[in-house]
This record gives structure tokens, sequence and C-alpha cells, in this order.
């Protein structure tokens, strides 16, 4: 039987970078919101045994990805078959909402989609915290996907902490449908200069944490055209906050009518802008 499993979208509303490891990773201080209920930034990975292993993607957000040994499904995939002994022939199908090289997460998600259908649609039994495991050698962002909620990430945001939700405001998510990688972003830090460390132990509790990323200044650095999303969302009255590592920008309003506003405004200005409410 055909099991299905939704991947979410994320938002960084918080994130520090405390400083570079002698791994090459960066030392990261996050708080990240999944994005669960927005159905229009939601990926789905449906899935059944089958004779052998097969994934077919498709959606609006298709395009370009391949379903080779490179897809991070196909990676998930594989880490369950180690754990299990065992194949795991199934066929896959990955229907994608969420742009990729956006700072949303998508793959990610994806990944630990992946992990949680093959353990379910095969009974493995594997338990929450060898998923966490897994999810982290696929990658520093798969592991909040497992938590979901609100997340605290250390680390290289890959040792997760569910937290209280904090509330989100009414935001707007402008995608240019520029693509940035995450390791020019990072390595771009080197060339701009690190942020001054700060630790986030030192909120007061119930206080949300700041809108803050640390890799705005880099990001811009790898591509300036990230700046023309931040003006058109700061004309509209918005606070605008680079989704991770880019190219999405998620403003944040003060309420859902100026919100609304703003969306009218720059999808009559830039047609060409993914938008998305939330
Ligand atoms: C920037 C963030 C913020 O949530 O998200 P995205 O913009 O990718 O969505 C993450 O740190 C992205 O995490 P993720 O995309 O899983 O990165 P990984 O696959 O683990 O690493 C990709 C590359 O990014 C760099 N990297 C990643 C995480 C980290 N803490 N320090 C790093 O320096 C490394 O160069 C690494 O080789
Ligand atoms: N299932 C997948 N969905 C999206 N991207 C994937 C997937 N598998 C591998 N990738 C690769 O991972 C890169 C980062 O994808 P994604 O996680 O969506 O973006 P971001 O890191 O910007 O949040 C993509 O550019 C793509 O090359």
């Amino acid at each position: 039987m055909a099991l299905a499993i939704q991947a979410p979208a994320k938002l960084n509303r918080f994130l520090a970078v405390l400083g570079r490891r002698a791994d090459g990773f960066h030392e990261l201080e996050l708080v990240t919101t999944v994005l669960e209920g927005v159905a229009d930034l939601t990926d789905s990975l449906e899935g059944e045994p089958a004779p052998e292993l097969t994934l077919a993607i498709t959606g609006p957000m298709g395009e370009g990805l391949v379903a080779d040994e490179s897809n991070l499904v196909i990676k998930a995939w594989r880490l369950l078959e180690e754990a299990a002994q065992r194949p795991l022939p199934a066929t896959l199908r990955l229907e994608k909402r969420i742009p990729h090289g956006a700072g949303l997460g998508g793959g990610s998600s994806d990944a630990a989609a992946a992990l949680r259908l093959g353990n379910q649609l095969f009974a493995l039994g594997l338990q929450e915290g060898e998923l966490l495991r897994m999810a982290g050698r696929l990658g520093s962002d798969v592991p909040l996907f497992l938590l979901g909620g609100t997340v605290l990430g250390l680390g290289r945001g890959e040792r997760v902490f569910p937290l209280r939700p904090v509330p989100l405001e009414p935001l707007l998510l402008a995608h240019p449908g520029l693509h940035v990688s995450t390791p020019s972003v990072y390595r771009a830090l080197q060339d701009v200069g690190y942020p001054f460390p700060e630790a986030l132990a030192s909120q007061p509790g119930g206080t949300a944490p700041p809108w803050r990323n640390d890799l705005t200044g880099a990001a811009l650095w790898v591509c300036p055209p990230l700046a023309e999303v931040r003006d058109a969302l700061r004309d509209t009255g918005g606070e605008p906050l680079l989704c991770g590592s880019g190219s999405c920008w998620a403003a944040r309003y003060d309420t859902v009518q100026a919100r609304d506003a703003a969306a009218g405004r720059i999808s009559g200005e830039r047609p060409d802008w993914g938008l998305w409410r939330v």
C-alpha cells in the first residue's frame, strides 16, 4: 500500500555564525520554524514497495532536479538500506513545490521525509535517536525536519532541540528565481568578515529571538541582485530577512492587511517572482 509524507519548508528567524571550525563547517546558533500547513510550499513524498528502487519527480519546482544518486531522497534511502542491511526496493514519487537553492531547506526536508517513509513502509523499527543520527549525516539541516515545530539548532545546525513555538508574524516570502550555492556563501564569510559572536542563551523567557541572519552580507557578496528583492520588500513596509543562504527573502509585516497589500503590489511589479503568504 502507498504511503505519503509531507515535507514542509523552513524559515531561520535567527541565524548567528559563531565562527569557523577546524573541519571547515561553521558553528551556528539557529532558531528555525518548520512551515507546517503551507500547502503551496510543501513537497510530498509518496512510495510503495516495488521490484526495484525508482524516483520520479513532478511538481512546479521539479525542473532541474535529477532523480539519481545525488538526490537527497535517494541518499536517505541508501542510509536506510545500510541500516536495514538489505535492499529496500520501492517506487518513490516526489512532488516538488519548494524552490531549490532558495534557503527554504526543501532538499533537507525531502531527505527527512524519505527517512520516515522508508522506516514506516518497511517497518524497520528505527528509533528517533537513530533517525536523527542518520539525518545529521545527510546534511546539517536535515535533523530539524524530523522534530518539526520551532527548533534550536547548535553545532553545524545538526544538534537539534525542540523550543516553545514562536508565533510567526504575517509573512511574505519572495523568491527571485536565483539559485545561490550554500557552500559559496559560507566561503564568502572570509571576504566580508565574521559577525561578532553572541549567545542566544541570554534571551529572556517568552521573548521571540531577533530577526537576524548573519549570512546576509556574504550572500549579497556572492549574489548582488539579491538586494533588489530586499529593497522591493522594504518599499512595501516589510522587514526583510534573507532565508538561510538565499535566494528567498521573508518579510514580516505588522498586520495581515499590510502583508496582503504588499503581495498585491509586488506580484503586479514583479510577476516573475515566486510569492508565498505564511
Ligand atoms: C544556511 C542554512 C541555514 O539553515 O540553510 P540553507 O540556506 O542551505 O537552506 C544551513 O546552514 C545549510 O545547511 P545544509 O544545506 O544542510 O548544509 P550541508 O549540506 O550540511 O553543508 C553544505 C556546505 O555548507 C557549508 N556549511 C554548512 C553548514 C554549516 N554549519 N557550516 C558550513 O560551513 C559547508 O561548506 C558545507 O559543505
Ligand atoms: N530532493 C531535493 N530537492 C531539492 N534539492 C535537492 C534535492 N536533492 C538534492 N538536492 C540538491 O541540494 C541543493 C540544495 O537544495 P535545498 O535544500 O532545496 O536548498 P537550500 O539549501 O537552499 O535550502 C539543490 O540545489 C540540489 O542540487
